[in-house]
C-alpha cells in the first residue's frame, strides 16, 4: 500500500517539500498520486499557491484556488499558531473525527499513492485532547518522518520516533532534511539516528532516498 501519513519532528522542517517531492517522482513515472493537508494553521486565501495545500496541488499537476485547495484542505485557519488555538481564534473546534472520517473516505477511495500531511509535529495539539498523534493512530497509516539536520536534530528525532512508536504507529522511513547552516554533515545526523534505533533512516535526495522512491 503506498499511503503515507507524512509528520515530522515540528514545524517548518520540510514535511511539504518532501512529500511534493514524493508526488513529483510519482507524477514523473506517470503515477497519479494524490495528497491532502486536511488541516493547516496560517492559511491565507489570497496566497492559496503558496500554502500547503498549494504547493501539494501544483506538485500533482493541478490548478490552485482557494476553492480547490479546499477540496484537499478542508479545515483552514487564518492564525500561524498550533491549530487547536489557531481554530479558537477563529470561533470554531479542529472537528477531530470529522477530520478522521474525512482521511478514511479519501484512503478507501484512493486507487494511486496517497499522502496525508499532518499539521506541525506529531504532538501539536487538534483540539483540548487530541493531537496529531491520534490522528495518526486512528488511520492506522505508517508514517513518514521528517527531521532536520540542526543541533538539536537527533534528540527531536528520537523523541518523534518514540512517542509515535509507544502509541503503535508504525515508522516506515525517517528523512532527514537537512537545510541551512549545519552542525555536522546530514550523512553524520543520519548515522546517530541509525545507531541510535530510529530505524530506517535516508537523508532526503541522497541515493538511498532516490531508491526507496522507486522501490514504492
Ligand atoms: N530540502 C529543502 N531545500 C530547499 N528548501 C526547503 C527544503 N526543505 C524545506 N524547504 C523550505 O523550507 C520551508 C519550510 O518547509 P515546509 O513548508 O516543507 O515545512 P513543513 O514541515 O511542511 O511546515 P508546516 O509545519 O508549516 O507544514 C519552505 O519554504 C520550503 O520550501
Ligand atoms: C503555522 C505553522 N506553519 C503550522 N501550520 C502550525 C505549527 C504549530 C506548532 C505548535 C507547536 O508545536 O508549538
Ligand atoms: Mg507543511
Amino acid at each position: 500500500m503506498r499511503q503515507f501519513f507524512v509528520t515530522g519532528t515540528g514545524t517548518d522542517i520540510g514535511k511539504t517539500h518532501v512529500a511534493a517531492a514524493m508526488l513529483r517522482h510519482w507524477r514523473g513515472r506517470g503515477v497519479k498520486a494524490w495528497a491532502l493537508k486536511p488541516v493547516a494553521s496560517g492559511y491565507q486565501p489570497a496566497r492559496s499557491a503558496a500554502s500547503d495545500a498549494g504547493v501539494l496541488l501544483a506538485a500533482m499537476g493541478q490548478m490552485t484556488s482557494d476553492a480547490v485547495v479546499g477540496r484537499i484542505c478542508p479545515w483552514r485557519f487564518a492564525d500561524p499558531v498550533s491549530p487547536d488555538m489557531a481554530a479558537r481564534r477563529a470561533g470554531r473546534v479542529v472537528p477531530f473525527d470529522e477530520v478522521v472520517e474525512f482521511c478514511r473516505r479519501e484512503m478507501a477511495a484512493a486507487d494511486v499513492p496517497l499522502l496525508i500531511e499532518g499539521v506541525g509535529g506529531a504532538m501539536v495539539p487538534l483540539d483540548e485532547r487530541r493531537t496529531v498523534r491520534d490522528w495518526m493512530v486512528a488511520l492506522g497509516l505508517p508514517a513518514i518522518v521528517v527531521c532536520g539536520g540542526y543541533l538539536g536534530a537527533i534528540s527531536h528525532t528520537l523523541c518523534t520516533i518514540e512517542a509515535l512508536r509507544v502509541a503503535g504507529v508504525v515508522v516506515a522511513k525517517v528523512v532527514v532534511n537537512g537545510v541551512g547552516d549545519l552542525p555536522v554533515p546530514v550523512a553524520a545526523t543520519r548515522e546517530a539516528l541509525l545507531r541510535h534505533g530510529a530505524g530506517d533512516v535516508v537523508v532526503f535526495g541522497s541515493a538511498e532516498w532516490e531508491a526507496w522512491l522507486v522501490s514504492l
